[in-house]
């Protein structure tokens, strides 16, 4: 099933990766290599087609615009001529560089925190006594917070629907976003939402602008195109006008799994009508053990697998009395395996070799205080915003955006009032207004003044942007304090110099201090980390592997979940089984406890899952 190259292809693969223009759409299942391909499409376009163009590759996390970025390392220069990453990203850099057309002023400055914005809402409602009244007359705190999210919530959906809902009828709704938007402005800020809405906006609205980004981007490449929403694909849609036609769309229908947040494959679809797409399936499985594909299959009648692993692997079920039970049962096994080894997996295992699997966190509790107490290296998180344990390290970064955008009010509000100071005038030189800011500075004067000096050290080199003297200067803060208070903020410089070095590697055109805040805001500058058993949930083990997969909980109500007892949401609970099943490379083992405690505080019983019932598993 293979061909001769410096990577091995299947006759599938190589057609896809061969592929020079056209538009086409792989459907791909589970471990067929779509990663794979789409890597190495990249190789040969830029290897093999002559002239002077681009590639954009768009993915649907950072860490897989990571990976493959470190695949296609060994291009040297070449590799240069791609942009990849998000789209997000991707929409980032367009505003940053043409963004003036629709009012955007350099780089977007993003306000990516839930509390920022609600913050930003509830200040819009305080200036508007129409939306003012409109929130009183609920009754009480609890219910108006509530209204308020439900609020933001309505405002993201429209945002996330640029096509149909590009009139807005209700005066309410309309006024709720216009009021939000006016404040996001009056601090120079963008949500996420915006970087897609407002990109869609300036390339449908500007076809010239279009052409110029087709000829650039002569190739488009788009991954976990199941994922797609209504606002990405227009924004595709948008960039490629009329006429251009070479884009390629690899995604899995069966492995859709973000239905709850307005995405869909209808519109992987639409792209094969509307482009008059070819069709290419990858129907080949190079990851799973024959048992694995197995309960694949059991899962849903239609994945059909061409070719597949001739190793048998193994599924198990295990089945606790309660979730400590099913936990221990778990991480027993878990150390018979790191013990003894099992001949299907080649090397012994080893905690990396290992991801225990829930359909919501909570599924997780148990099992994660039993890997705990017995000394089980484990990660819940491939990346995770980290939060500052340091109150210097978290103002310095308070400052560094206040620097990217002296209009930030509400940056500059946050670090008035940790400084307990008053909030400076608006301001066009915010390295002024910081240093103002810390002379007034009583009882926290040296913290602040470390922050100064620490901004003042990055804006001393005009030639270049660097982070590095900053960080000496934090440090040097720190060495002046005690042991307790010193090493928290050792380690926030640590983690913030990472994520300058990774910023440095991505793909962003410019580096500016707004442009790596912004980085950092879309998750670009965090790196993913490995290490120890994998205990994650469902949506966040999408596109991984392992070799050894436990899903635990996989009880009636539970997996699936009960508010998704019927219909199109136990469809999406059946893709979810189905994706958590196919992230095993060789052995998989379902569990569920007999009886489960109620967070009310009753014991139920618990009954398997029909996911369970239907592999045909049992003790
Ligand atoms: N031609 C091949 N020969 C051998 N192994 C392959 C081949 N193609 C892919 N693989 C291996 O199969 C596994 C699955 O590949 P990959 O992760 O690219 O699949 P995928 O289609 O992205 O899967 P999913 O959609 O489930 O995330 C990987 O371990 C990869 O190295």
């Amino acid at each position: 099933m293979t061909t001769e190259r410096e990577i091995r292809l299947s006759s599938q693969q190589a057609a896809v990766v061969d592929h020079v223009d056209g538009p086409l759409l792989v459907v791909a299942g589970p471990g067929s290599g779509k990663t794979r391909v789409l890597t190495e499409r990249i190789r040969y376009l830029l290897s093999n087609v002559p002239g002077h163009f681009r590639v954009l590759a768009l993915t649907f996390t950072n860490k897989a615009a990571d990976e493959m970025r470190e695949r296609l390392a060994d291009l040297g220069d070449a590799r240069q001529r791609a942009f990849i990453g998000t789209l997000h990203s991707f929409c980032l850099d367009l505003l940053t560089e043409r963004g003036k057309l629709v009012g955007v002023e350099g780089m977007p400055n993003i306000f990516e925190q839930f509390k920022d914005r609600k913050e930003i809402l509830l200040n819009a409602i305080k200036d508007d006594p129409a939306l003012e009244a409109e929130l009183d007359q609920e009754g009480d705190a609890k219910a108006r917070g509530k209204r308020v999210d439900a609020w933001l919530q309505g405002i993201s959906w429209v945002k996330a629907h640029p096509i149909t809902c590009a009139v807005i009828d209700d005066d309410l709704e309309r006024r709720v976003l216009e009021a939000y938007d006016n404040g996001l402005r009056a601090s120079n800020a963008y949500d996420f939402d915006d970087l897609l809405l407002l990109a869609y906006r300036l390339l449908s609205g500007n076809p010239k602008l279009a052409e110029f980004y087709q000829r650039l981007y002569k190739f488009v490449c788009i991954d976990e195109a199941q994922d797609l929403n209504e606002a990405q694909y227009a924004v595709i849609c948008a960039l490629c006008g009329e006429s251009f036609k070479n884009v390629m769309m690899v995604g899995d229908p069966k492995q859709s799994i973000y239905g709850f947040n307005t995405s869909s494959p209808e519109y992987m679809d639409r792209f094969k009508a509307e482009f008059s797409a070819q069709l290419v399936g990858l129907t080949e499985n190079f990851r799973s053990s024959k048992s694995v594909v197995d309960v694949a299959r059991s899962l849903d009648s239609n994945y059909l697998v061409a070719a597949q692993l001739p190793i048998q692997g193994l599924v198990k079920l295990i089945v606790g009395d309660d979730e400590e039970d099913e936990a221990k049962r778990i991480v027993d096994q878990i150390q018979v395996l790191f013990d003894s080894g099992h001949p299907d997996v080649e090397g012994g295992i080893d905690p990396s070799k290992c991801a225990i699997l829930g359909r919501t966190r909570f599924a997780l509790l148990a099992i994660e205080k039993e890997l705990r107490e017995r000394s089980i290296p484990f990660y819940k998180r491939l990346t995770a915003n980290h939060e500052n344990e340091s109150e210097v390290v978290d103002d310095f970064q308070l400052a560094l955006r206040v620097v990217a955008n002296p209009r930030d009010r509400l940056h500059f509000a946050a670090l008035a009032k940790k400084w307990k100071v008053s909030e400076p005038d608006a301001t066009n030189d915010a390295a002024k207004a910081l240093a103002s800011m810390a002379s007034a500075a009583g009882s926290v004067s040296g913290r602040a003044a470390a922050v100064v000096a620490a901004v003042a050290s990055v804006l001393r080199n005009t030639a270049r942007l660097d982070l590095m003297p900053a960080f000496a200067v934090l440090t040097s803060y720190a060495d002046k304090l005690d042991e307790d208070e010193k090493l928290p903020i050792y380690e926030d410089v640590e983690v913030f110099r990472q994520e300058w070095d990774q910023y440095l590697r991505s793909d962003s055109s410019t580096q500016t201090i707004a442009g790596f805040m912004s980085s950092k805001a879309l998750g670009a500058t965090q790196k993913a980390s490995r290490e120890g058993v994998a205990l994650l949930t469902v949506h966040s083990s999408k596109g991984l592997e392992f070799d050894v997969v436990f899903i635990a909980g996989m009880a009636e109500g539970s997996f699936p979940d009960y508010r998704s007892s019927a219909g199109r949401e136990l469809l999406e609970e059946r893709r979810n089984a189905f994706v958590a099943v196919t992230r095993s490379k060789r052995l998989l083992y379902l569990s569920y406890p007999l009886t489960r405690m109620m967070p009310w505080g009753d014991r139920r019983r618990q009954s398997p899952s029909r996911f369970i019932q239907e592999a045909g598993l049992s003790q």
